[in-house]
C-alpha cells in the first residue's frame, strides 16, 4: 500500500510547473521539470503495469537529465538556456545522427519536451470532457495529435492498445488525490497556464536553436 508520500497528487505537480518558471517566463529550471515528471511517473505507477512499458522510459530520461545535474558540470545543467549553451558551445550535442554524445541533455531533454505537449493536450481534453466522455478517447486523440508523429508503428500499435486499460474519467479524477470532479477540473484549469508556459518557452528555444529534430 502507497504511503501518504507516496501518493500521486495533482497539486504537487502543479506547483513544479509553477515553480520551474524563471526570469519572467524566459527560462526554467531543470531540476524542479524534473520533479514535475517524478510526479506524474509516479501517478502513472498508480494505473497499473500495463503502462510500465511507457514509465520506465520517462524514468530512464529523468535520470539521464538527473545524472547530468549531479554530475561535475551541474550548475551547467540548473536551466535549460544554460544547457542548450553549454552543449551546443561544447559541441555535445548529435545534430544529425547519434554518435559520440547519444544521450545529451538537450535530445534527452526534447524527449520529455514532446511528451509534454501530449500532457497539455490530454489535460485540456480531460478539463472540458463531459462525465461520460471515455479516456481512452480523450488519450489517444492527444497522443495522435503530439507524440505518435515521433514513434514508429509498433509503439504508436501498443499505446493505443494501452490506452484502452485507462480508468473512467471519474477514477481518473479520484487518484489524481485532489477532491471532487469539480475541484480537479478547477485545478486543472490553474495547472494548464503553467505546464504552457513551459512548453512555449521550451519550443522557443529549441526552435531558435533549431533543435526540434534532434536524432
Ligand atoms: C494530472 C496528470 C494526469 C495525467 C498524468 C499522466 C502521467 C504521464 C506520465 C508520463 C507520461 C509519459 C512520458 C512518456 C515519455 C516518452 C518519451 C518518448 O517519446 N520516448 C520514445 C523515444 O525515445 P528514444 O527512443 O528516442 O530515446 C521511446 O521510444 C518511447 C517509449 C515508450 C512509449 C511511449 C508511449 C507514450 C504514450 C504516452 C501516453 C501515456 C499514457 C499515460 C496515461 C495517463
Amino acid at each position: 500500500m502507497d504511503s501518504a508520500e507516496d501518493k500521486f497528487c495533482l497539486r504537487e505537480v502543479l506547483v513544479s510547473f509553477k515553480s520551474c518558471l524563471l526570469n519572467d517566463d524566459k527560462d526554467v529550471l531543470v531540476e524542479h521539470y524534473l520533479t514535475g515528471w517524478k510526479g506524474l511517473v509516479r501517478f502513472m505507477n498508480t494505473l497499473g503495469t500495463v503502462f510500465s512499458f511507457v514509465s520506465k522510459d520517462a524514468v530512464t530520461k529523468i535520470q539521464i537529465m538527473e545524472n547530468y545535474l549531479k554530475g561535475d558540470n551541474g550548475e551547467r545543467y540548473r536551466t535549460l538556456r544554460s544547457m542548450v549553451e553549454y552543449e551546443l558551445s561544447g559541441n555535445l550535442v548529435d545534430l544529425t545522427k547519434r554518435s559520440s554524445h547519444p544521450d545529451s541533455g538537450c535530445r534527452t531533454l526534447l524527449r520529455l519536451h514532446r511528451a509534454l505537449r501530449w500532457l497539455q493536450l490530454f489535460l485540456e481534453k480531460l478539463r472540458t470532457s463531459s462525465e461520460d466522455s471515455k479516456t481512452s478517447t480523450l488519450c489517444s486523440e492527444a497522443y495522435n495529435d503530439s507524440l505518435a508523429n515521433y514513434h514508429p508503428w509498433l509503439i504508436r500499435k501498443t499505446a493505443s492498445v494501452a490506452f484502452f486499460a485507462l480508468p473512467t474519467r471519474n477514477t481518473f479524477f479520484e487518484v489524481m488525490n485532489v477532491g471532487s470532479p469539480d475541484v480537479v477540473v478547477e485545478m486543472l484549469g490553474e495547472a494548464l497556464p503553467y505546464v504552457s508556459k513551459v512548453y512555449d518557452f521550451t519550443q522557443e528555444l529549441y526552435v531558435q536553436r533549431n533543435l526540434l529534430d534532434l536524432p
